[in-house]
């Protein structure tokens, strides 16, 4: 028997592409290709006219690979990697290579193969793109420094050796076009992005101009807040483009004018962002790239920061400055995380038994969530009910719960509303309740919001409802009927926290078989609390989740570690 990845009998899944037939059906049905990839793949066939069947199922699984966040597939990897299907009709790995390097598909510039790789020639040309301007950023003659103002200010900002990574960091980064600053929770990042931007902005001149950015509003927002300058999201500083989702209006013809570019939260950033980010920043400008590569990476395909230090790893000229030393002591939070970056399970399961306050673990169960979620939400609800927007939006960050699934957001949503409901006796019938906390789900640029923002609905002083959102220069107070595209967010996916921070955070885990528990996944959730974090869920889930990986095949780490002179 065939275990699919999904599999259904049911003749109007919408995974199920109908008019398949051949190698594209089979694999369709058992699980392996959505309808989505059959579609790609049979479409593409056509135009280019090819008609073998191996080269169709090559190029649907690679469409497949990039859904999944891949930039490539290696066909000899595929059928063990996927875990599936051993009875598949799976092509010999060797001469199905061999065989796509003459295809139409390849010839005509759909497909690439390049080391064993198989690319979609887009995402070949933004990988071998971004590798190409990361070594013409560090073949430029390297900046001149005012060594003796540079030695002054770190001798002030690091008067001892106790934070040597950090003054290291910083001065790289005055000596080099580009920074790659990374580190867990606690390592200081925040700390050293304030130090290097003093050091950079005196070694630039007068009038530097800096430039604040992450991927994210919320992360924007929080960088804002932290580093005390305006920030703004990735896409804002690049512009928009009315006509075009993936180009900007500064790109490599018209270069942003900053001199210093920080970008923080750089695991969300997809490749395709970072192909449009090295294009668009001067080549004699500073680049820092601020992050932590444990977390999960980029919704889009790839996960460049990850890639980025694995490739420059024992290079002597590597740009990465990793911060290893947690600044916050005794925080156990730390000790998870930490437990959980080595994938030891054991160290995970010891800190979450121990029973500190700090680090909770708790057996699923209705009464535990309530006990978690529901005075976070009773505190949103009495701010919002008095018109406070300031309290509502603060007591909204005291508490996120989160979760793997889409489906269990939907269910614990439901369940807190219910509970909401039975303590304050509001009914809840308006769609736009007094204290419902939102999260944006699509960019509105004329509104100035965008996907991933957070608010609440505010009861105003004439007693009509209004949507406040935490935007990066303050609250943006709006008419709940111009947001169309919100969602209530009592609970919130992991994948959707990316970013942010609360105070306090449950995770309520899935179960062990679910294929999204991973290390990377639990490592975000754990990493997104600053006080308490609770994780609801068996010992087996937890164990599952440290020992799975989630991987992303990408050619980027070989060709920044591999023969490319800098
Ligand atoms: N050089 C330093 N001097 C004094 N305190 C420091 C220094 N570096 C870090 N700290 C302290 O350590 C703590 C963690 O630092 P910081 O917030 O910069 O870390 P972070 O990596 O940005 O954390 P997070 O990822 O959780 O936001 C803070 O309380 C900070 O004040």
């Amino acid at each position: 028997m065939t275990t699919g990845i999904w599999e259904s009998d049911d003749p109007v899944d919408t995974r199920r592409a109908l008019s398949a037939s051949g190698l594209l059906a089979t694999f369709n049905a058992a699980g392996v290709l959505e309808a989505a990839d059959v579609h790609v793949a049979r479409h593409a066939c056509a135009i280019a006219g090819e008609q073998d069947p191996q080269a169709a199922l090559a190029l649907a699984l690679t469409v497949r690979a990039v859904r999944h966040g891949s930039i490539c597939l290696a066909l000899d990897e595929v059928a063990g990697e996927l875990g599936v299907a051993p009875d598949l009709p799976w092509p010999d790995p060797a001469s199905w290579l061999e065989s796509l390097s003459s295809s139409p598909l390849v010839t005509q510039g759909v497909l690439a193969v390049e080391h064993g790789l198989l690319y979609l020639e887009r995402y070949r040309r933004q990988e071998q793109q971004v590798a190409d301007d990361l070594a013409a950023r560090a073949a430029y003659p390297a900046p001149a420094v005012d060594r003796a103002a540079l030695d002054a200010t770190l001798a002030r900002l690091y008067p001892d050796t106790r934070y040597a990574e950090q003054r290291d960091a910083c001065a790289g980064a005055a000596t080099r076009w580009t920074t790659v600053l990374t580190g867990g929770p606690g390592t200081g990042k925040t700390t050293t992005v304030k130090h290097l931007l003093e050091v950079l902005a005196e070694q630039v001149g007068p009038g530097a101009r800096i430039a604040l950015s992450a991927p994210t509003g919320k992360a924007a927002a929080r960088l804002q807040e932290q580093v005390g300058l305006p920030a703004m999201t990735l896409h804002r500083l690049l512009g928009f483009r009315r006509d075009n989702q993936t180009r900007f209006r500064h790109d490599r013809s018209n270069r942003l004018p900053h001199d210093i570019v920080v970008v923080d939260e750089t695991s969300m950033v997809s490749l395709t962002m970072m192909a449009r980010l090295l294009e668009a920043v001067r080549p004699d400008a500073r680049l820092v790239l601020v992050g932590d590569p444990d977390q999960l990476a980029s919704v889009e395909a790839g996960a460049v920061l990850g890639d980025l230090v694995r490739g420059y790893r024992g290079r002597d000229d590597s740009p990465v400055a990793e911060l290893e030393t947690v600044r916050r002591y005794g925080t156990h939070i730390g000790e998870l995380a930490a437990a959980l970056r080595a994938g030891d399970a054991d160290a995970a399961v010891a800190v979450l038994g121990a029973g500190h306050d700090e680090v909770r673990w708790l057996q699923a169960s209705d009464e535990a969530i309530r006990e978690a979620a529901l005075p976070a939400a009773l505190a949103v609800h009495e701010r919002a009910l008095a018109g406070d927007s300031a309290g509502a939006l603060a007591a909204l960050d005291r508490h996120r719960l989160l979760c793997a699934h889409r489906d269990m957001v939907s269910y614990w949503n439901h369940r807190i509303e219910r509970w909401l409901s039975e303590a304050t006796g509001d009914p809840l019938r308006d769609r736009m309740y007094a204290g419902r906390p939102l999260l944006v789900t699509r960019n509105d640029l004329a509104l100035g919001v965008h996907n991933g923002d957070t608010g609440v609905v505010v009861l105003a002083g004439s007693g009509s409802a209004r949507v406040v959102l935490a935007g990066p220069a303050g609250p943006i107070d709006l008419a709940p009927n111009r947001l169309a595209d919100v969602e209530t967010m009592h609970a919130l996916t992991i994948h959707k926290s990316q970013g942010s921070q609360a105070a306090e955070v449950t995770v309520v885990l899935p179960d062990e078989d679910s294929r999204l528990l991973t290390r990377e996944l639990l490592y975000t959730a754990v990493t997104r609390a600053s006080g308490v974090v609770r994780i609801v869920g068996s010992e087996d889930a937890l164990r599952a989740a440290i020992t799975r990986r989630a991987h992303r095949a990408s050619g980027l780490t070989r060709r920044l570690s591999g023969s490319l002179t800098y």
